[in-house]
């Protein structure tokens, strides 16, 4: 636990969480697609070293930071956009959450709060353990069952949503476990340095401009020093920079 806290930062969810009721226990590793920022974390952890943990957290975030940037080409792609993809993926860093959902003897409430990423994407990967929970337009709760042992929870964050003019809706997500073992989650969040715009294409007579230019980083203190306890639930872009 010791060892837990060192991992600190200034903003929430990127360092230690302790585990508190509605949701899970959480370590941070910003900037984790660099060897160095892994080795930083893993210090710190393991003063004496942990060679094996390092290059495991290392190289899972390398191959799911590919994955991401799969996405991202595919998303081009599929809305005919001309523009390169490449200053959006150059422009990409990444936080690696490693997330324990565990039960404290008698605890029922064993999970996240519903609510909507504040990133671009999130990657998400899971133990055996289920939990994950999406809701449809239609306000149904439906549960996240991977269909392979290696498969990945693709999660559409509000920057997505105003890079696409509303054309892709954030997820809102939540996560109830209600087996007795523990459930580990792995998310991979992405988050854009400078200003990010609506994609062009996407703005015409049908589709005008939903969202204002606005900065990630803006974003994300907005969120966070907001009071409004519905916070997670409301389109908080709307208020962040709606047109
Ligand atoms: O544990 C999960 O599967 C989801 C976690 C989550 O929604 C989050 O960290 O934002
Ligand atoms: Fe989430």
């Amino acid at each position: 636990m010791k060892q837990k806290t060192r991992n600190t930062h200034p903003k929430i969810g990127h360092g230690y969480m302790g585990k508190i009721s509605g949701f899970p226990e959480g370590l941070g590793i910003e900037y984790a697609t660099k060897k160095d920022e892994c080795q930083k974390f893993t210090r710190l952890m393991w003063p004496d070293g942990n060679e094996r943990f390092c290059d495991v957290i290392h190289s899972y975030t390398k191959i799911a930071s590919e994955l991401n940037q799969m996405l991202v080409r595919m998303l081009f792609e599929s809305y005919g956009l001309k523009k390169d993809h490449e200053p959006l993926l150059n422009s990409t860093n990444y936080l690696l959450r490693l997330l324990k959902y565990g039960r404290s003897l008698g605890e029922t409430n064993v999970g996240f709060k519903a609510h909507m990423d504040k990133t671009f994407l999130t990657l998400l990967y899971q133990n055996p353990v289920n939990g994950l929970e999406i809701r449809t337009k239609e306000g149904e709760w439906i549960t996240y069952e991977p269909s392979s042992p290696t498969s990945f929870a693709v999660i559409a964050g509000d920057v997505c949503m105003a890079w696409s003019n509303d054309r892709i809706k954030s997820s809102y997500h939540r996560v109830v476990v209600s087996s007795e073992e523990d459930r580990y989650a792995l998310g991979l969040f992405t988050f854009l340095d400078g200003v990010v715009q609506t994609a062009e294409e996407l703005v015409d007579d049908e589709h005008p401009l939903q969202y204002k230019p606005f900065e990630h980083q803006k974003l994300l203190h907005f969120y966070e020093s907001s009071n409004d306890p519905d916070k997670r639930d409301i389109n908080i872009m709307k208020t962040f920079c709606g047109v």
